[in-house]
């Protein structure tokens, strides 16, 4: 029954929750992009953020690692463990291991496979080459590329197809260890073939990962997400587990969209 303008599930305190935003407004100079986006984030899940183009899954998502910062005015509070991220203390840097971000179109550097993830390890200290080693073949396990590369790690990674560069993105993002996983649209330019990989890979990753997904393809929402976050105009106006979601959706406005009546 879609009676209410606004519907966010509530969650009892058995749930632990990775990440929780509080009066979170976001502005690009005068225009408010973000003004009501108010949510739990559940721990070890996979939370799906869709919604219209514009209508702010981007900006929230981008906004939970810092990454809007210099971009846009972000006000608010957005906790992880005791810490709230948008204070001025946080060393980003340092918070950006714990939360992780994939990208639309995969980016990988121009160097070996190898190479690709242990940059980023070396740079953070990790330099025992037996370590090194361990995480580029566990990371390459997680993120299902290994059986794929494992006999041409030394090759660049510019040649392999765009769903492997995803994963190998994606096995760069967890080689790091981190807490949580932010993926901007990581499908949007892979076939469908990779794009059911790169599902099959995030069901798999949320035994270890707290995954947060904005997707323009709500069957992808449908099949892979726990949860479902709905934005419209910069406000998140629907919050439910998925299948209820797609099923009986509480407000109008998320029932005409994931049914595709604009009208
Ligand atoms: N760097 C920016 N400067 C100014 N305005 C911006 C900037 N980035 C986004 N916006 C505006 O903020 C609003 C939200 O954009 P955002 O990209 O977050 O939406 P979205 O829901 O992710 O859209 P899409 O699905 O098309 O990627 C839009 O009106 C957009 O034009």
């Amino acid at each position: 029954m879609q009676t209410k303008d606004r519907y966010i599930q509530q969650f009892d305190e058995t749930q632990e929750m990775a990440l929780t935003t509080k009066n979170l407004h976001i502005y690009y100079g005068d225009f408010e992009a973000i003004s009501e986006a108010d949510l739990q984030i559940p721990r070890f899940k996979i939370t799906a953020l869709i919604g219209a183009s514009g209508s702010g899954k981007s900006t929230f998502l981008r906004s939970l690692n810092r990454m809007n910062d210099n971009v846009a005015d972000v006000k608010g509070e957005i906790w992880y463990r005791d810490l709230n991220l948008n204070s001025k203390e946080i060393d980003v840097y340092a918070m950006r291991r714990q939360i992780g971000m994939v990208f639309q179109r995969p980016n990988p550097f121009p160097k070996s496979i190898y190479e690709n993830i242990t940059f980023a390890l070396e740079r953070h200290g990790i330099t025992d080459k037996k370590e090194l080693a361990e995480r580029v073949e566990t990371s390459l396990k997680q993120a299902a590329l290994w059986e794929e590369v494992k006999d041409k790690l030394n090759q660049s990674a510019l040649a392999l197809s765009g769903g492997q560069a995803q994963r190998l993105c994606i096995a760069r993002a967890i080689a790091l260890q981190p807490d949580i996983l932010l993926l901007d649209e990581p499908a949007s330019a892979l076939d469908p073939i990779s794009t059911a990989q790169l599902e099959e890979t995030l069901v798999n990753l949320k035994q270890h990962y707290t995954i947060v997904i904005v997707t323009h393809n709500l069957p992808q929402a449908a099949r892979i997400s726990d949860y479902t976050a709905h934005f419209s105009q910069g406000k998140v106006i629907e919050f439910n587990n998925t299948k209820e979601t797609f099923t009986d959706p509480k407000v109008k406005l998320t029932n005409d969209y994931i049914s595709g009546d604009f009208g």
